[in-house]
Parts: structure tokens; sequence; C-alpha cells
């Protein structure tokens, strides 16, 4: 489904609140540039892709918002394109209509896969979501592979490194323009520490780094903002319910999925701090899971990224780490090692297909 075109002057500036959505930004109410962009979301239908695709439709950086899923997505196409705002939404179903829906995208977002269940692991999602990423990022490699790709798709320890590996083999890899979605970590991450140390929530901020799974999930509690002590048992049930909340959601969701809602919200606001890198808005920063060296053992970690006009500006380093942290950090590394080197394999060695 193609709906009416209408794309924002490349120079035309907004002011006010940098989104309509309710994400927390870091940049100031001043006017900010406004470029045409064109934003694929790729697993579109699915329970994250519905409120995610609903917020890039309220996203004042985008201009264009091209809806793809193997069903059900020419519904959610015609639903969200009655919100009036100037965002046009255009729908693609299945493999054929792919390439259209990513001609000429900025950023490409991919929710798409299965979700868990109670009991499992991410991991445990590896062997279904594993083909299903490695065919989209074929496609973004044929027909945009200038743009900016962010995977939520689960489990990103693996997932990112399939999507580089994949895009290696393609010739058209570039480590500034992947990114491994880990945001909702430090969204939770500033709600709990807010509400348990009675901090403004728009203020705070704490980063989380490593990865996307279980213990690889480390919040730096020492570098919380506005600097707050925690005692070292405090300290220790914070990261763990820090590192639990995503199966928490599981567990209450009892079979109908995982995090979805405040995970459109988390990866709405990486999506709109892209936009605002991409658009030349200085000092934009997210933590992100992404090709680093900042950590020698292991080469894609998440840390604080800077974002800018071609992706990732700069992949800052982990700042001082007290004890806990450092023994933390030590310990999740064989977890995170194994489960990159696991995404790796999946493209380099792929086990032989069984004869028909
Ligand atoms: N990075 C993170 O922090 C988080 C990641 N996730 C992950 O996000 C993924 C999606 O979760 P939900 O939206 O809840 O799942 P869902 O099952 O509700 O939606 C997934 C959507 O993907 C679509 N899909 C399946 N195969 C596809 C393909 N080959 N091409 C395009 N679309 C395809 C489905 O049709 C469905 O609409 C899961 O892997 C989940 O684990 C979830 C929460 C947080
Ligand atoms: O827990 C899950 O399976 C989904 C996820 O990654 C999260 O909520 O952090």
């Amino acid at each position: 489904m193609m709906l009416a075109q209408r794309k924002l002057g490349a120079t035309q500036r907004v002011g006010g609140r940098v989104s309509a959505a309710p994400i927390v930004s870091r940049v100031s109410r001043r006017s900010l540039r406004c470029e045409a962009r064109k934003v694929a979301l790729l697993g579109a239908a699915g329970g994250i892709g519905q409120p995610l695709a609903l917020l890039l439709k309220m996203n004042k950086f985008a201009t264009e918002l091209a809806l793809y899923d193997i069903a059900n997505v020419v519904g959610v196409a015609a639903d969200l394109s009655h919100c009036n705002t100037p965002v046009e939404v255009t729908a693609y179903t299945g493999p054929e209509e792919l390439g259209a829906c990513l001609k000429g995208a900025d950023l490409v977002v991919i929710p798409a896969g299965v979700p868990r269940k109670p009991g499992m692991t991410r991991d445990d999602l590896f062997n279904t979501n594993a083909g299903i990423v490695q065919a989209l990022i074929q496609a973004v490699g044929k027909h945009c592979p200038q743009a900016v790709i962010e995977i939520i798709t689960n489990p990103v320890n693996s997932t990112v490194p399939i999507a580089a590996e994949t895009l290696k083999s393609m010739g058209v890899y570039d480590p500034k323009k992947l990114i491994g979605v880990t945001s909702l970590d430090i969204v939770r991450a500033n709600t709990f520490v807010s509400k348990e140390k009675g901090l403004d929530m728009k203020d705070t901020d704490v980063p989380v780094i490593g990865g996307h799974a279980g213990a690889t999930i480390l919040p730096l509690l020492s570098q919380t903002t506005p600097p707050t002590s925690f005692t070292d048992a405090e300290k220790k049930a914070m990261t763990e319910k820090i590192q639990n909340a995503g199966t928490v959601v599981v567990e209450a969701k009892a079979g109908k999925g995982s995090a979805t809602l405040s995970m459109a919200y988390a990866a709405a606001r990486m999506a709109e701090s892209t936009l605002l890198g991409l658009n030349g808005e200085p000092n934009i920063y997210e933590c992100a899971f992404v090709q680093s060296d900042v950590v020698a053992e292991v080469p894609f970690f998440a840390s604080k990224v800077l974002l800018g006009p071609h992706g990732v500006a700069k992949v800052m380093g982990l700042g001082e780490l007290d004890a806990f942290e450092q023994a933390a950090l030590a310990s999740m590394l064989p977890q995170l090692k194994a489960e990159i080197q696991k995404g790796l394999d999946f493209v380099k060695n792929p086990p032989p297909k069984p004869s028909a």
C-alpha cells in the first residue's frame, strides 16, 4: 500500500519538543534540523512492531515509514496512516516486496522474529531467529547498504555478529552502521534507580554495558547521574533486578510474549537519537551493542556511543568501574564471547544442510 508522499524540505526546522512521543531526549528545546528521512521497520505487525510503528509515526525526524512483515502489515499501515502526523506510511508484505520497502532507507529497525516464552533463555531463540535476521540483512545489504541498521531481535549478543558477518560476506559492512539495540536496559535502569533513590526520572542516567542477556547486562550504578550511592547489598539487588527485568515480563505475560511496549518506547528513543545524529545534531549519546575494541576479549560490546552523521561516530570508553562492576565484567565475558562466536560461526561455518 503506497500512501501519498510528502517530504519535509531539506532544511526545514522544527521547534519545541524533540518528539511528540514521551521520549526522554537529551537535546535542548531549540530549533532542530530536519531532513527527509526514510525509516524501514521489519517485523512491523508484531508485538513490538505495532507500538514502535506508532511512535515512529509521531517522530518529528522521520518523513517516511516503510512497514514490512510476512503478514498482517497492510492493516497496520492503513490504521496508522489516519494519524494526522506528516510521516508517510507504506506497507510491504513478504520477501518479494522487501526490496521496495528498503530502497532509500536511512534507518532500518528490525524487531522481526520470535519472542521468549517462560522457561526459555534468549539464546533458545537462536535457531529460529538467526536465519530470519540473516535473510533480512542480506536484503538490507543488497537494497540499502548505506542505511544504519538497528537490531532488536534476540539473542542480540548473536544476531548482531550474524548481521556483521553477513554484510562482510557481501562486501558492504560498515561497523559504524550496525547497532544492537540495548536501550531497554538503560530505560529500565533509569526507571528502577530513580524510583529507589527518589531521583527525578527525567534527569536520571545509568549507563548499561556488556550485552543483552542475563549476566552480560551490566549496569554501571557507580556512574549514575546524578551521583548516588548504593550499599553493597543494594548494588547487587539492583544489578540483578535490571538483568532479570526481561524475564519478569516474560513470566508475567505467561506465554503471550515478552516486553513489547517498553521495548517500543526504548527503540523509538534509539531511533530518534540516531536520526538526530544523522541530521548532524551534536552530543547525542546512547548505550548500544556495537563493534568495539574497548574490551580486548570481545569484538562486540555495549557501551556509550556518540551518534553522528554516519551512525556511530565514536565508541566511548567505560569510565571508572568500581570493584563490584570489575568483577561482574570479568565473570560475564566468557558468556558474551561464546554468544558472539555462535553468531559469527552461523555465517562463517554454517552447519551442513541435511541432504534431501
Ligand atoms: N533487544 C531487546 O531489548 C528486546 C528484544 N526483543 C526481541 O524482539 C523480537 C520480536 O519480539 P515481538 O515483537 O514481541 O514478537 P512478535 O512475535 O509479536 O512479532 C514478531 C514479528 O516478526 C514477524 N516476522 C517473523 N519472521 C519474519 C520475517 N522473516 N520477516 C519479517 N517479519 C517477520 C512476525 O510476523 C511478527 O509480526 C524477539 O526476538 C524478542 O526476543 C524483545 C524485547 C526486547
Ligand atoms: O526478555 C526477553 O526475552 C525480551 C528482552 O530481551 C527484554 O525484555 O529485555
